[in-house]
């Protein structure tokens, strides 16, 4: 069979995207690693299907959350698992919806899409997209991390934005740059369905005209180091917004090896909700054998 993708990114996570409105293509674990190999396939940090909510399970959740919600999400890490959120890659999964014409979206306008974490609201924003990640938990307790090149296991903070984060706060910029994440950092206790963990220093000041300010780098649950995560950048701004303290700013500054996100916390009648914003690039398109 022949598949027709996009390739695409957010500040260096990248995508490989394809249509399938009516949910008819079926592709397994192996078939989706397959494709985000990098030396055998296509290559790609996840892999998202653009599948109507109506056409799948997980979909009727979506629609029965928020009619709205006609497309959905369907992302799968780089081994081929599911997962329930990618913050980088709705940005660029909006992106797609209106390059081929499945959604229209102004500046300004906002636009309802499924995910396995839930519904998201992706605005269109003059420098790219900006996703409202909903509720968030941030968890005390007793977790350590161990990772190559790091002396001791540092205590991790476990957070959640739609899917696991545990965030590892470390002291310096050198500190950082050592630490060598080709292999996965162990997390103790083990979180029961994995997690990504984000390493993260604070700039000095940490804020800056009302802005904190915050360097990351990310091992990814299901593809290894990445050269950003945005659900990982939302959870790395909240454990230090956490830490910090009651005075802390509620917009932060992430940057990543692959470029700047933006984070913001935002008030709403339910609650505080987690805000990702960032630019969506589509690269290139192409066919595959399948
Ligand atoms: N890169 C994503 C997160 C993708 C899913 C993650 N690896 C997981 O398994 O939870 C992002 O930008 O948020």
């Amino acid at each position: 069979m022949e598949l027709r993708f996009t390739k695409g990114h957010g500040t260096g996570n990248d995508f490989v995207l394809f249509s399938d409105p009516d949910g008819a293509i079926e592709l397994d674990a192996d078939d989706i690693a397959g494709i985000a190999d990098r030396h055998f396939g296509v290559g790609a940090d996840g892999v998202i299907r653009a599948v109507r909510s109506a056409r799948l399970p997980a979909g009727a959740d979506a629609l029965a959350e928020d009619a709205a919600a006609e497309w959905f999400m369907d992302y799968h890490n780089a081994d081929g698992s599911p997962a329930e959120m990618c913050g980088n890659g709705i940005r660029v999964y909006g992106s797609y919806l209106i390059e081929n014409g499945l959604i229209e979206l102004a500046e300004g306008e906002s636009v309802a899409i499924g995910t396995r974490g839930g519904v998201r609201r992706l605005t269109r924003t003059a420098e790219g997209f900006e996703v409202d990640l909903g509720p968030f938990v941030v968890l005390d307790g007793d977790v350590t991390v161990s990772a190559r090149h790091l002396e001791v296991a540092r205590p991790g903070l476990p957070v959640g934005v739609g899917n696991p984060h545990v965030v590892v706060a470390l002291a310096d910029d050198a500190e950082l740059d050592a630490i060598d994440l080709s292999e996965a950092p162990g997390v103790s206790p083990a979180p029961p369905d994995g997690a990504n963990v984000e390493f993260v220093v604070p700039a000095d000041p940490l804020v800056l005209d009302g802005v904190g300010r915050i360097r990351m780098r990310v091992h990814e649950r299901g593809s290894g180091e990445t050269l950003s995560c945005g659900t990982g950048a939302a959870a790395a701004a909240l454990a230090i917004r956490h830490w910090a303290g009651a005075n802390a700013p509620d917009a932060w500054r992430v940057e990543v090896p692959g470029g700047v996100l933006g984070v913001r916390v935002l008030a709403t009648p339910e609650g505080d909700h987690v805000a990702l914003s960032g630019p969506a690039e589509l690269v290139f398109e192409g066919t595959l054998e399948i």
